[in-house]
């Protein structure tokens, strides 16, 4: 089934703390967030994409996306104080279609099946996310003391991308923002609604590029993946 891509990329990478857009760092000479949309400009599913960046960081992000090829991408809405700001303009400059995904540009590494899984799954019930369930022990710590173990069981680590149907997103990013409501990730919106999100099983190799360290990891998965294909 088709589907669009909204790509929240107007963040300020200040966990990163480099000293420009963490989405501009460089893997092997190519920016992150190139690799990001390779995955959707490969993908014969993927009608279209549309970013949301900082206006001052515009032109130099049109330039790469020229410059590594990129066909799809539709068009560039100006992001907000907010992730969820930016999510919201991109999909009014998105327009209306069936599917609509909204993946970070900051997620490199995601895979083509979690993709296809959720574009289907979000079909069927109206929304779907990627994440993976959590691996560690889990507890709840005030003043350094811990005071609480959750049963890690029913836990999962979000990620996206996350699918919807884009009538029920626009609604519940239009019915978050009246009401004030913040979330970290538009499923929130859509819980908020009361409409039920459905979880799609991803990669642990999914992941945010949000602290130096991941800088290591993302290099470690792009040299496992090339001797892979090598291979
Ligand atoms: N106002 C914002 C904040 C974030 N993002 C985007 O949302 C994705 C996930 O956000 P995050 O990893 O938190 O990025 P930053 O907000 O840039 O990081 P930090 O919180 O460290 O500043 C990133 O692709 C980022 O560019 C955005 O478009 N608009
Ligand atoms: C949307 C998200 O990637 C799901 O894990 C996460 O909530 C984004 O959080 P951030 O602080 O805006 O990176």
């Amino acid at each position: 089934m088709k589907y669009t891509v909204v790509l929240p990329a107007a963040g300020s990478g200040k966990r990163m703390k480099a000293e420009r857009n963490k989405l501009l760092l460089e893997l092997s000479g190519k920016p992150i967030f190139i690799y990001t949309l390779e995955v959707f400009d490969k993908d014969p599913h993927c009608e279209g994409m549309w970013l949301a960046v900082k206006e001052e960081e515009r032109q130099l992000i049109e330039d790469y996306v020229k410059r590594f090829g990129i066909r799809k991408v539709k068009g560039y809405a100006t992001g907000g104080a907010e992730r969820q700001d930016s999510v919201r303009a991109g999909l009014e400059l998105a327009g209306q279609s069936e599917i609509v995904l909204v993946h970070d540009a900051a997620r490199p590494f995601i895979s083509p099946v979690v993709i296809s899984e959720l574009v289907e799954r979000a079909s069927e019930s109206g929304a779907a996310i990627a994440g993976v369930p959590v691996k560690d022990t889990i507890k709840k710590v005030r003043e350094a003391v811990i005071t609480e173990t959750v049963d890690r069981a029913a836990l999962w680590m979000i990620q996206t991308p996350q699918a919807f149907r884009y009538e029920l997103l626009l609604e519940a990013a239009h019915l978050a923002q009246a009401d004030g409501f913040l979330g970290t990730d538009e499923a929130m919106l859509v819980e908020h609604m009361g409409h039920p999100v459905q979880i799609v099983e991803s990669t642990y190799d999914n992941v945010k590029m949000t602290t130096p360290d991941d800088l290591i990891y993302g290099k470690a998965i792009l040299a496992s993946r090339l001797q892979e294909e090598q291979s």
